[in-house]
Formats: C-alpha cells, structure tokens, sequence
C-alpha cells in the first residue's frame, strides 16, 4: 500500500519531514549548540499519528474519529495531514502484518514489548515498508520521537529493530510471516489472514460470503489488499438541493447522485458544509436510491427510516420522499445519534420530515403495525463492509459480536416487516457482508414473519438496482439481493435485500 504522494512534495521534503517544522513549533530562535549537538524536535505529523495509535489502545477511541480535531488543534494542514493520516490510518489497518514482522526482527514475543513502544515500531515499519520514506528518516524520525516519549533505552531498542526491519524489503518480509503462519502450505487462509493484516475469523466468513454471492473464493485476496487502501472521498447530491456541478468530482459508478473527488477537503465545499450535500459512501448511496426505487402500488407517502443515526440515508431518503410529496419518519435508539441525525437532515425542507425520534426500532411494528409505506432497515452490524473506512474496527471486533447482532438485526427486520403496510417494501441493509448478518437474518425474518401471519415475497433487488446503476453492476449468481464489494465496484462492501409485505 506504499502511496509515493507522500516521499516529496513542497511541504514535506525527500525524507518526509515536515519543513519549517521548528517554525510551526515555535522553536525558530538560532540555538548556540553546535548544529550535531542540537536535539531536533519531532515532526508534527508523525507526533500526531503516535498519539492516535495510543488514543486507540489506551480509550478505545476510533481514530477517524481522533484525528481530524488533534489536526485542527495543532494547525497540521495540507500535505501534513495527508502524511499524518496516511501514516496513522494506514499503521492501523496493516497492524497484523506489520506485528508479524515486528515479532520476527526483534527476536521477541509482542507481549514482552511496551505497547508504547509496540506502537512505535508499527509506525516506523509502516514509513519503511508502506509509505516509501527513506529508510535513514523513517528510522531517524521514529527513533527521535521513542527518545521524547518512551527514553532512551525504548530508543536505542526501536532503532535496532527498525534497521532489522528495513534491511529486508517488503516482498521478502510477507514470504517470511507468510510462511511462518502456513508452514506446511495447506491453510491459505492463515497466510492469506497475516499478509494482507485481518483477523483469521475475519478472512473465514469474507471467504464464504464471496462464495455464498456467486462470487470465486479466488477473489478473496483482491478483495483484503481492497480493504487496506485509503477509499476515495465520495459525496452525495442530495436530490433538489443541489446542482450537479456544485459538487465537482467524477461521476458515480453505481449511484447517481455520486460525484467522486480527487482529494482536496470536503468541508470545503459549501454544499457539504450546509447539509445539501453529504460525505457518503456510493454503496450506502445505492441502497437508500434502491428503497426509493422498488416497484410499489399503492399510496408512497410515508417512509420510516428504523435505525437512521448518524443520518446519512435518512437526508437522502428525506429527499426523495420530498420528490413524492411524501415525509420521513427517522428513528435512533441512541439520543446522541438522534442528534446528529437531526444535524444531517437540516437543509432539508420541514415538511419533509414528519418526526426525529429516539426510540428502540424492535418495538415500532408492535407500536405501529402497517403504518409506512417504505421502511429502511439499515441495521448495527459488525462493519465488516466498510474496514477500510474505520482503520482499527477490524482488530475491535470478535466473532461473539456476530451472535449479539444477528439476533438483534432478526428482530429489526421482523419489527420493519410489521411495520410496513401490505404491499409496502422494506430494505434490509448492512455495511458486513458476512452471511451470518445477512442472508441468514434474511431467512430466519422471513421465517418469523410467516408464523406472524404476515405474508412476504422477494422483490429482484439487483433488477432495482440495475435499474439506477449508471455503469453496469457486476453482480454475478442468480439470487434476487444484492451484495456489493470494494474490491469490484469501488464500495463498502454492503448488502441490500428488498422485501415486499403481500398480506
Ligand atoms: C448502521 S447504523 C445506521 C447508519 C445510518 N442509516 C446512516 O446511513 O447514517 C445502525 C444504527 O442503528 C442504531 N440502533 C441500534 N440498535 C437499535 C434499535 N434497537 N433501534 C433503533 N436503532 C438502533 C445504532 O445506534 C446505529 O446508529
């Protein structure tokens, strides 16, 4: 995942350093050591990208969510914070591979290393092994900041590891930890799982769900080097509110309200900053547009959005109900989320939106059975979908996360079934395309539904969504849902089965 962008630009020199970094410390006045005697300060971005590491290990704080403020605070803008953030996001994401290496250059089990000091040495192999800094800096830059924040013992230790990690090159490291996790070469999977840097029962369930989706096993390693790159920022234009052309960028692949930017910051967009607009992936686009799509008799006036915080899908679907004349009810167990669903749907036009609400979603089909016309369930899942969008949640996760869930995506569903009217269409959606939160939630709902006495019947999502698409949609087998991946259409990996109640 090396990304040259950062090795020299105008603000970082060859070696990846910031320049004027003293100036930006306010260290400017001339020291009178002599120049080899000074002790040079740390660079800023990489001083950053250590303190989201340790904010991740020592709060279980979410690093998109860390960065960004630490950056503002410390006016690190520009080519900086693309270094910082790549440095950070991508030292997250390649944990395991790097940690397998880290293991074998320092001779030592990991627990037997500070985590503190862990952390520095990932970040040291990222900018050997991932970003193409200069070895002397990558190692130089590290060790001075192990010096500043773990002494000069961790110092002297990190330096000897990191030229133990840099004498070898990339390739040649991943067929060491390759071979080390698969030594008698019959268990793909384990290599597969500590090369491309995601937990084994990650890579297990990612392997039969490309399977379940009439898709090749083949492509499961495409798919893992997919969920370590850095994804585009992608914006939605939010139907009547926006101008195509105010947004700039590429248009979409799959969704076409998609507009696709080269980089550049998205606050700095005006229409983004007002809530016309939005930062949305262009899966979570396409299954909201796919709702608003599905062939329908009948009144189509009230939509109920079961599970909308942060809100994203809900100022689309607001949107599009207000197209119709229609309103949207949005829904959030979470009071905090409520808000910013509230937050998310500001610029959209009051009658459009009939009520913000904090409620659980497993109880609206008893509380208001048959009372929507469209229902989104866009139901809490493990994420597996979007690992490349939240760089640490692959290593958060466990596979006793999938049983919590999959029982509560199961009562969602069944609460969205009684909640919609006979002959209104739900949407089932997760950004995980594991089988177990997905066509097995599907299955057991629609089981449930019919000892309910509540009649349900599939609609060809892919047909829907085929429909939309404005580039050809590569979805191959025969089913009738859709399932979408990073590695073919350039999105989170998610999920939309579309359900129409019959009685
Ligand atoms: C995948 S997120 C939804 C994302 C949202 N649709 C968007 O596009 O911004 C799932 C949401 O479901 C909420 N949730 C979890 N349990 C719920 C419940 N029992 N009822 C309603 N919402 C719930 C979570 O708090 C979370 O905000």
């Amino acid at each position: 995942m090396s990304d040259d962008r950062f090795s020299a630009d105008d603000r970082r020199n060859p070696e990846g350093r910031q320049r004027g970094a003293a100036r930006a410390e306010g260290r400017t006045e001339r020291s009178t050591q002599a120049p080899g005697e000074r002790r040079r300060g740390t660079d800023p971005a990489r001083t950053v990208a250590f303190d989201v590491l340790r904010a991740v290990a020592e709060s279980d704080s979410y690093a998109n969510l860390v960065l960004p403020p630490l950056l503002r605070e410390r006016a690190i803008r520009g080519r900086d914070a693309g270094f910082a953030t790549e440095l950070a996001y991508g030292t997250l994401r390649l944990r395991g591979r790097y940690d397998a290496i880290i293991e074998q250059a320092a001779g030592r089990a990991l627990d037997r290393i500070d985590p503190p000091v862990l952390d520095l040495l990932r970040l040291g192999s990222h900018q050997l092994l991932g970003m193409r800094v200069p070895p002397h800096a990558a190692v130089s830059e590290t060790v001075g900041l192990a010096r500043q924040r773990a002494g000069a013992g961790a110092a002297q230790f990190v330096n000897a590891v990191l030229r133990a990690v840099g004498r070898s090159t990339l390739d040649e490291w991943l067929t060491v930890i390759g071979d080390g996790a698969d030594p008698s070469e019959d268990d793909p999977i384990a290599r597969l799982a500590v090369v491309e840097s995601h937990p084994e029962w990650v890579v297990r369930g990612l392997r039969e769900s490309l399977v379940g989706n009439g898709r090749s096993a083949d492509e499961l390693e495409a798919l893992l080097v997919a969920d370590n790159a850095a994804p585009r920022v992608t914006l939605v234009a939010r139907p009547g509110l926006v101008d195509d052309d105010e947004l700039g960028g590429t248009p979409g692949v799959v969704a076409p309200t998609a507009h696709i930017l080269d980089g550049g910051d998205p606050a700095a967009v005006g229409a983004i900053r007002d809530g016309r607009a939005g930062v949305q992936d262009e899966g979570s686009q396409l299954v909201a547009l796919a709702l608003a799509a599905a062939p329908m008799d009948g009144p189509d006036e009230r939509w109920l959005d079961l599970c909308a915080g942060p809100g994203g899908k809900a100022a689309l679907l607001a949107a599009l109900v207000d197209e119709r004349g229609g309103r949207l009810v949005a829904n959030e167990v979470q009071p905090h989320r409520t808000r910013l669903v509230e937050q998310a749907l500001r610029a959209l036009p009051a009658d459009a939106i009939e009520d913000v609400r904090t409620g659980d979603g497993r109880r609206v089909g008893t509380d208001e059975p048959g009372a929507y016309d469209r229902v989104m369930v866009d139901a809490p899942c493990t994420g597996l979908g979007a690992l490349r969008r939240r760089p640490e949640s692959r290593w958060r996760r466990h596979p006793t996360d999938l049983a919590a869930l999959s029982g509560l995506q199961r009562e969602l569903l069944g609460s969205a079934l009684a909640a919609v009217r006979p002959g209104g269409v739900v949407a089932y959606v997760t950004c995980s395309p594991h089988l177990a939160e997905t066509q097995l939630v599907v299955k057991d709902a629609l089981r449930a539904a019919a000892k309910a006495g509540i009649g349900v019947e599939p609609i060809d999502a892919r047909a829907v969504v085929t429909g939309i698409a404005p580039q050809p949609v590569d979805l191959p087998g025969n089913r009738t849902d859709v399932q979408l991946w990073p590695h073919v259409h350039g999105t989170d990996a998610m999920h939309l089965t579309l359900l129409r109640r019959t009685s």
